[in-house]
């Protein structure tokens, strides 16, 4: 085996389900986040707009599932505002793909994670008061909007869980130079990485399709790591958010020993939930 060189493309891949903020709306597109000069809306909720046809396709397999219940958007202006929040609406858009579209054991094109496999921290995230508030919120909200059947479909250890892959695994998504936000997204492969505070990869975006890149050469068997926080905190700083956002400590890169035998893997930014 030889060495990757640095620079190597590791992972490019579109999300598993993603969602722009809410302030980006109308200026970019709903599906591939990128600027354009004319966005069409989507007829009938008025809430999507997108590029072109083919962005509008390729959203449909789970828009279709939010698109009537949308509607009442125009009515209901406190449940608009309510959905102006990402959480709730990336929290929607995962439970739709991973039970009703049935896609829970699909992966992406690197193999590395299904949504099945992804990590939920399921012990630490029922006794996180915090987030299950938070994720109590969004349920009554999705209930509100989608009705009874719909949440019927789930059971409460599943609405947990999903919640727990979601604020565990995603990643907020900046624009081309990093300067800011435009949405949040959930990518199989690149939440395999795991977070280093000297890493060895960075994570950027094409739109909505993640990047990873190694920053320099990367050994036979050296796992990728990206970091999950912001380099600059102090090192008490880092352990605190990586303990409250993703239950672990960190110590120092784990042994690539005790990953031997396991895939290869490889910037992630928490989206605030
Ligand atoms: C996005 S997942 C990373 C992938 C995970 N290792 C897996 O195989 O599914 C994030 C979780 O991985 C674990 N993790 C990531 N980096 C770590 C590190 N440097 N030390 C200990 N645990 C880490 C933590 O449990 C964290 O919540």
């Amino acid at each position: 085996m030889s060495k990757i060189p640095i620079g190597t493309t590791l992972i490019e891949s579109l999300p598993f389900v993603h969602c722009l903020i809410f302030e980006k709306k109308r200026i970019l597109c709903d599906y591939c986040f990128l600027e354009s000069s004319k966005l069409y809306q989507c007829s009938k909720c008025k809430f999507m707009h997108y590029c072109n046809a083919n962005c509008q396709r390729s959203d449909w397999q789970i828009h279709k599932h939010e698109c009537d219940k949308f509607t009442q958007f125009t009515n209901n202006l406190d449940l608009k505002k309510e959905f102006q929040n990402d959480i709730v609406r990336l929290y929607l858009r995962i439970l739709i793909k991973s039970k009703i579209n049935d896609q829970s054991n699909i992966s992406d094109e690197y193999g590395l994670k299904t949504f099945v496999t992804l990590m939920d921290h399921y012990e630490n995230l029922v006794k996180d008061m915090n987030r299950i508030k938070t994720m109590q919120k969004c349920l009554s909200l999705i209930k509100e909007l989608m009705g009874v059947d719909f949440m019927s479909k789930f059971s409460i250890k599943e609405l947990i869980s999903a919640f727990g892959k979601m604020v565990v695994n995603t990643m907020a998504v900046s624009n081309y130079d990093l300067s800011e936000s435009v949405g949040s997204g959930l990518y199989l492969s690149a939440a395999y990485y795991d977070h280093s505070c000297e890493p060895n990869s960075v994570v950027t975006f094409n739109g909505s399709k993640v990047i990873v890149r190694n920053i320099r050469d990367l050994e036979p068997n050296e796992e990728p790591v990206i970091s999950y926080c912001e380099l600059l905190m102090s090192k008490k700083q880092r352990q605190d958010y990586l303990m409250r956002c993703y239950y672990f400590k960190f110590l120092q890169i784990r042994s690539n020993l005790a990953r031997l035998g396991q895939k290869s893997k490889s910037h992630k930014r928490q989206v605030k939930v």
